[in-house]
């Protein structure tokens, strides 16, 4: 315990806050810029630079972030049992960052692209790296994590339990503007174009920059050390509360018949063997971490902002005007809502409610938390209801759609067996896709000789019937039968001209060929036509999530790309993304209430030593509804999306009542008081119990007492 000691010096203060508060609050800040930056453009380089699909992805993805809401118990465990809070900060932090760094550096495609095509030629090393990296990074930031807001709430003296209060809400305020501004940026820096032989997407300069805050976060807490209100580890706490724990249980089994006198509480029967403040402070632990047994399910819906949200998001436009919101951008809207509404709750709504005499405790305001988040869930499911009316009607997995397209030189009669009559003029199609329940088709066209071809559907698949210049050669050409992902358009060319066509960012297409589905961004975007010296420039202005086939002509060069036909497969998105933010809103006002005040209730009722484990339990809380997440997502889901919403949201409410249940017998506690009132009732000094309790602790007191029955001092 080499620590400088300190139980509560006296800290430098700066308008009633003590200094030292700063460098942790900046601390946060760029730790979580570094975090958030990172995560928001991992699913994308798992995706498109290590070549994974979207399963995989959202696996793993979702695997990171439970991870990294996990190991805060290791964190604890280290920083209450053994290094301190102070250095084991420090030393995560250089995992931390070293972790960052790996990550960065696993991005760099040109390290294995020996051929210099863009694209690693070594996976295994990427993933290698890159794995090593998330693991360095869980541990890291998962580590400090209940550290550092137990540390900063460690730097308050007894009279400052107001500012106390308002630090967690500004270190909740640093979160989450670390957050914005990093989910703004990295995927900025991610479209830039870099590279030593290709130039490609820049992923090392998107992992980069978070790598080089988490340093920056790691100087900024090292700046402070000297201000810093150290408190000791106590010993291995974390193996004497097991300990105790279990000794309790056996001598309570032990102890089973009627004919012993019952104990007021199930840990009293740890009273013969383990110390009374230690029995006193598990009980106050056990109290709350049974608490938190409900907490995850908020997280289940609360982490589906990234997942289900963001996919929602693709089938809406983000045309706002004066600006573009892609789908992932919307997700943004969180951070700015919790900068707004924190100062709002705090200085406006909790006052009021206080003025008005009502005892909104931390509990209360926690399940109004909850029943917010179930409320964020209906109007998801209400959006949903709007998106399913606007989409395509997709063909079930036993039917096949089919649409044809002309571009034959003049309009056709097409019969397609048994009975569907279909009248299409000359670089026209059918007005929507024919649903089949059988595969096997004969398609007739009433040229001179009649041309009639067989064909087999893909079952559960959309398919477009092209018929070219010369019909006899028509043929299937499969088309998109999802909306294109994060909200694009997909666009193809069939090609009506004489001869080969260069299509800017597309392969040469021959004569009454179509070229494959390519993704393009919405907003106005030109494609030059060319064969030979002749070219022609074509423009279109593009909305979210539509699909269109476009129809090249003959005479394409004569009149300047203007007789160009467009065929649309799939209707552009028409539900607006702003539907979105009242979910936003609610699911936001609904953290701020659920999470502000857990991360306040979870150090207030901890006892001293112990403040990390349950700050630990707290975040564990999170892990658990990252895991339900992915249950839920391998399990399958409803056919209807907002039939998914509503159970959540029906699921939240179930577990808001059982809460608001557990909450009502709970009793708020003031740690220090009881510790204080044990030792009394033993007869030492706060400073004499406090020698004792780590002496006892440094024993090895099941050697000592094989016989398990030890009479303390009490
Ligand atoms: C959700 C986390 C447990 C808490 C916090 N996140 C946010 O504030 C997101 N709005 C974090 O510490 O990252």
């Amino acid at each position: 315990m080499d620590e400088t000691t300190k139980k509560k010096k006296k800290t430098a203060e700066c308008c009633g806050y003590p200094i030292s508060i700063f460098f942790i609050v900046v601390n946060e800040f760029c730790e979580r810029f570094s975090y958030y930056g990172m995560r928001a453009v991992l699913v994308l380089y798992f995706r498109y630079f290590l070549l994974w699909d979207d399963d995989l992805a959202t696996s793993i993805y979702h695997a990171f972030v439970a991870l990294c809401y996990l190991t805060p118990i290791l964190g604890a465990i280290i920083a209450d049992s053994w290094l301190g809070k102070f250095k084991t900060i420090i030393y995560l932090s250089i995992v931390y960052a070293i972790g960052q760094v790996t990550m960065a550096i696993s991005t760099i495609h040109d390290i294995t692209d020996a051929n210099r095509d863009g694209t690693p030629d070594n996976f295994t090393f990427h993933i290698a790296l890159s794995m090593l990296g998330l693991i360095l990074i869980a541990l890291g930031t998962g580590g400090i994590k209940p550290c550092v807001a137990a540390f900063g709430g460690d730097q308050f003296q007894e009279h400052q339990s107001r500012q106390l209060n308002t630090f967690f809400s500004v270190f909740y305020l640093c979160i989450n503007a670390g957050s914005l501004l990093s989910t703004l940026i990295t995927p900025v820096l991610r479209a830039q174009e870099c590279g030593i032989h290709t130039q490609q997407q820049c992923y090392p300069l998107a992992f980069g920059v978070p790598a080089v805050l988490m340093v920056i976060s790691l100087v900024v807490f090292i700046a402070g050390s000297g201000m810093y209100v150290k408190t000791d580890p106590e010993g291995n706490i974390m193996w004497s509360v097991c300990k105790c724990i279990g000794f309790a249980i056996k001598n309570r089994f032990r102890h089973r018949s009627s004919s012993y006198p019952k104990r007021e509480h199930w840990m009293d029967w740890a009273n013969e063997k383990y110390d009374k403040l230690l029995i006193a402070q598990i009980k106050m632990v056990l109290k709350v971490l049974f608490l938190y047994i409900p907490l995850p399910m908020f997280w289940t819906l609360f982490d589906q902002k990234g997942s289900r949200w963001t996919l929602q998001a693709t089938t809406m436009s983000g045309d706002f005007g004066a600006f573009i919101l892609q789908p992932d951008q919307m997700q943004t809207v969180n951070p700015i809502l919790i900068l707004t509404l924190v100062p709002i709750m705090d200085r406006l709504i909790f006052p009021l409610i206080q003025k008005c005499g009502l005892n909104f405790s931390p509990l209360k305001r926690m399940t109004v938390g909850m029943l917010f988040a179930a409320m964020a869930f209906v109007s998801a499911a209400l959006v949903q209801i709007e998106i399913d009316k606007t989409l395509p009607n997709f063909p079930s997995s036993s039917e096949s759609q089919l649409k044809v397209v002309n571009t034959y030189s003049t309009t056709l009669n097409v019969t397609i067996s048994p009975n569907e009559h279909l009248l299409i003029e000359s670089f026209g199609s059918s007005a929507d896709y024919v649903t089949f329940d059988h595969q096997d088709i004969t398609v007739s066209l009433n040229t001179n000789p009649v041309i009639t071809k067989a064909f087999s559907l893909i079952k559960g698949g959309r398919q477009t019937l092209i018929i070219p210049s010369d019909p006899t050669v028509m043929y299937l050409k499969e088309d998109v039968k999802s909306k294109p992902r994060e909200g694009k358009n997909a666009i193809r060319f069939v090609n009506g001209y004489t001869a080969d066509l260069n299509i800017t960012n597309l392969d040469s297409i021959e004569p009454s060929a179509t070229t494959n589905y390519t993704l393009v961004n919405q907003g106005k975007r030109d494609f030059v036509l060319r064969h030979g010296e002749q070219w022609c420039e074509f423009s279109r202005k593009f909305g979210f999530g539509a699909s269109y086939t476009f129809l090249i002509p003959s005479t394409v060069f004569s009149d300047d790309c203007e007789s160009i036909t467009e065929v649309e497969d799939m209707k552009p998105n028409s539900v607006h993304m702003a539907l979105q933010i009242p979910q936003y809103f609610l699911i936001t006002t609904g953290e701020v209430m659920f999470s502000v005040t857990g991360l306040q209730f979870s150090y207030s009722q901890a006892p001293k030593n112990m403040k990390s484990v349950l700050q630990a339990g707290w975040l564990c809380t999170n892990a658990v509804g990252n895991i339900i997440v992915l249950i839920v997502a391998e399990l399958g889901k409803l056919p209807k999306q907002w039939a998914e919403y509503l159970l959540f949201a029906s699921l939240l409410v179930a577990v808001s009542i059982i809460f608001s249940i557990m909450a009502y017998f709970y009793t708020y506690i003031d740690p220090a008081e009881i510790e204080a009132q044990v030792r009394k009732e033993q007869g030492l000094e706060p400073e004499e119990m406090e020698k004792e309790t780590i002496e006892m602790e440094e024993k090895d007191e099941d050697q000592k007492n094989e016989q398990g029955v030890k009479q303390t001092k009490i």
